[in-house]
């Protein structure tokens, strides 16, 4: 049950030469694969890398999750993430893999958990929506956030936390439980005073970093996920990543190719599962990509204005939208194509319509057959046009190999961080618009950035049509 990642695509004996990675450049980064391999190695565990210990340390808390997931279960029918980022792409990503595409529309009794929603947008009419089709009786809300200040998921939980006592007076205290820092933020004495119950992140496990510590692992749990199998990968995973010599290491030699890749102007990179129930990890490889990488300063304070911009596609849907870009457009992309091995069904496409032979050749094919042809079919129309691509295979799609993956891309962040030099672990470009928020909606301590934004030059009408 290994996932392998196939990087003969991204070689330049393959795509032609100049465009793609030649084994001289390859050779020529053992010494800083090395020295990325070391540096990654000796945070091990510390700092902004203590989810590398989530694999190995969460034995108590996997039985506490466990048995708080099977009494959320067994008194509720709804169980609803409140969170934004890192905080709702795991949790939504994980469940899309692992359970059942319709999860939601199955009967009670062929569900294995309550149906599940992860909330990580303000938009009311969303807000509203959810709150029309659940019974909030019936519902328990896990507010997520690391930091417990974050605006979006704050503000949803004042919502329904006066819905809750409404509804339910004394007893609303059950339905909430808080997945929180141990030791800072808002979210965790409001928690303590109205008696949540509470799950804790690890202090050096940042909200990307996340999906394989208690904010992914109790949604997962509670819709009936194994997640020992998912930290087993995850663990499977790390040990291959212990391997100092990048051609053993597959995270440690994809951080290679992707940062030759950059060097060579590639500097995107779409993330294309051959599988509907693998559609949301490229958004959660999105964020984990974007903003560990995306910076403007090196370790030195140098500005490098760094990162390779992900995007999400899926096959073989856009095949029809997105891949005429990227096989005929610039040669500024690396394309990863998550592909399944074994789906979980097979199904046969019907004989019919004998006298069409461009439609009846199509009957007897499984759709298995159709999609796996269809992914050949477009890793090869790259290539013809010399587009790199690298494909990663899970054997199965489950519990096994989602840890692995996630792991993976996961190692392959902190590799790149250390390439690139920067800080894989910070965000601070996203505080500004945080800080503009809480200055518009006039939270203490924010006048001055009010001040600064009301000096704004007013917009012109000259430019709106
Ligand atoms: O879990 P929190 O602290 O609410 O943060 C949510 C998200 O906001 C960010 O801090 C900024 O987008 C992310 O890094 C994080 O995943």
């Amino acid at each position: 049950m290994r996932m392998r990642v196939d990087f003969n695509y991204m070689m330049e004996e393959f795509t032609g030469a100049g465009r793609g990675i030649a084994k001289s450049a390859l050779e020529a980064k053992r010494g800083a694969a090395l020295a990325a391999h070391k540096a990654v190695e000796l945070k091990r565990g510390k700092g902004w890398l203590e989810w590398m210990s989530s694999p190995y340390d969460q034995g108590e808390v996997v039985k506490e999750i466990n048995a708080m997931a099977a009494d959320i279960r067994e008194k509720n029918d709804y169980f609803v993430v409140l969170g934004i980022g890192g905080s709702a792409l795991g949790p939504s990503a994980v469940q899309k893999a692992l359970n059942h595409i319709h999860y939601n529309d199955l009967p009670g009794d062929k569900r294995p958990g309550p149906i599940f929603y992860v909330e990580d947008n303000i938009d009311p009419e969303r807000m509203q929506a959810l709150l029309d089709v659940i019974d909030i009786k019936k519902t328990v809300f896990n507010v997520i956030s690391k930091s417990g200040n974050t605006s979006e998921t704050m503000s949803q939980f004042l919502i329904v936390k006066k819905l809750l006592e409404d509804a339910l007076g004394a007893d609303a205290k059950d339905h909430i439980i808080c997945t929180t820092s141990s030791h800072s933020g808002s979210l965790l004495p409001i928690a303590k005073k109205e008696g949540y119950r509470l799950l804790f992140v690890p202090d050096g496990v940042g909200g990307r970093f996340s999906e394989l510590c208690p904010v992914g692992l109790l949604p997962a749990a509670v819709c009936g996920i194994d997640i020992e199998e998912l930290l087993a990968g995850a663990a499977y995973m790390d040990q291959l990543c212990r391997v100092e010599d990048m051609d053993e290491n597959p995270a440690l030699m994809s951080a290679v190719m992707m940062k030759i890749a950059i060097e060579m102007g590639r500097n995107i990179s779409v993330m294309m599962p051959y599988a509907d129930s693998l559609s949301l990890m490229s958004d959660w490889y999105a964020q984990l990509w974007a903003e560990s990488l995306g910076k403007l300063v090196d370790n030195e304070g140098r500005e490098v204005r760094t990162g390779q911009t992900p995007v999400k596609s899926l096959g073989v849907t856009d095949q029809h939208s997105q891949v005429q870009l990227y096989t005929e457009g610039p040669f500024d992309k690396v394309l990863t194509f998550l592909k399944v091995g074994e789906y979980r069904t097979t199904y046969t496409i019907s004989e019919g319509c004998e006298d069409v032979p461009s439609v009846s050749f199509l009957g007897g094919h499984t759709m298995n057959e159709l999609i796996q042809a269809e992914r050949d079919a477009t890793e090869y129309a790259l290539l013809k046009l010399g587009k790199m691509s690298m494909t990663i295979t899970l054997p199965e799609v489950n519990a096994f190999t989602v840890g692995q993956l996630l792991y993976y891309f996961q190692m392959e962040t902190a590799y790149m961080g250390e390439f690139l030099n920067i800080d894989a672990f910070n965000q601070p470009g996203v505080e500004e618009g945080k800080n503009a928020t809480y200055a518009l909606l006039g939270r203490p301590g924010y006048e001055e950035k009010k001040a600064e934004l009301d000096a704004r030059p007013p917009k012109k009408d000259e430019y709106i049509i």
